[in-house]
């Protein structure tokens, strides 16, 4: 495997996927691999809900589950979307709506009592979104989220990031801005670096993968885990894209070119942890 695009942070370990896939492999029942869901695991596509999981990542990540101890899907989408877009996969933990919701091993969802009274909020306000953002926009209501896209029309992307922003302060949302898109959640703990900074607090060893600056958090968790414990060994992976610009690269200790690029790579992870 060619040496990978390393990015401005300095790496403490890894050299190149081999050599760190190795030291992985030296305390695989140690490590948590995390995946970011959209333009991580599965290629970007102008509807949202046509999106499917890149080939080879699913086989991938089923392969390698049983040898690490943990594998955990952390996405902005439901839960419920998750489960339905993996394929079956078993043995995950999946983080929904920024860890608002989760699921472990194919249990329950359980969804952060403090953000429950919110859903009646949310759901007026994407009907609000849908009678007054102009035509082209697509509003997707996720339950305990409002995510406002512009993808098929771009040229609106200032206009509906003013009507989001402005709904925000009116009803006391944070916002959470990401690809082509501007999404408002309730103002409740939940973000993906929180996420990763519980489940690794005993764990060995991490990777993270994602694509957008929503990332970023995760990136920060696992370095500051890292930070705290020189045996700790953590790997920052961007999957490179034209819309979040070098930010997330630079961010990262390693980039790969795109989801499919991602299948590849796992798979050949899985000769170093099987
Ligand atoms: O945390 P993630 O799993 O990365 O979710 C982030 C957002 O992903 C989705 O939107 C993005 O992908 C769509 C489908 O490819 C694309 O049409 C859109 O432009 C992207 O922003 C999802 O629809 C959002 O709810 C998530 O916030």
């Amino acid at each position: 495997m060619p040496p990978l695009n390393l990015g401005n942070q300095q790496p403490r370990i890894p050299l190149d996927a081999d050599q760190a896939w190795r030291t992985t492999a030296a305390r695989a029942a140690g490590t948590v691999l995390f995946f970011d869901f959209d333009g991580t695991l599965a290629p970007v596509d102008d509807d949202p809900t046509a999106v499917r999981p890149a080939p080879k990542v699913l086989a991938a990540i089923e392969a390698l589950a049983p040898v690490v101890r943990r594998i955990a899907i952390v996405s902005a989408r439901p839960v419920d979307f998750l489960r339905d877009h993996l394929g079956g996969l078993t043995g995950v933990d999946l983080y929904g709506l920024y860890g608002l919701e989760h699921s472990h091993s194919g249990g329950e969802t359980v969804t952060e009592p403090a953000a429950l009274p919110w859903v009646p909020t949310m759901a007026e306000l994407a009907e609000l979104a849908r009678a007054e953002l102009p035509e082209g926009a697509l509003v997707e209501y996720k339950r305990l989220s409002v995510a406002l896209h512009w993808r098929t029309a771009p040229q609106l992307g200032g206009a509906v990031e003013r009507w989001g922003l402005a709904q925000a302060e009116r009803l006391g949302l944070k916002v959470q801005a990401g690809r082509m898109v501007l999404e408002l959640k309730p103002p409740v703990d939940g973000d993906k670096g929180l996420v990763i900074g519980e489940i690794v607090r005993d764990a060995e060893g991490a990777w993270y993968f994602g694509d957008d600056v929503s990332d970023i958090k995760a990136f920060a968790a696992l370095r500051a885990r890292a930070a705290a414990d020189p045996h700790f060994f953590g790997v920052c992976v961007a999957v490179a894209n034209p819309e979040t610009g070098d930010e997330v690269a630079e961010a990262a200790d390693l980039t790969l070119d795109s989801p499919a690029a991602l299948g590849d790579f796992l798979t050949a992870a899985t000769h170093h942890l099987t």
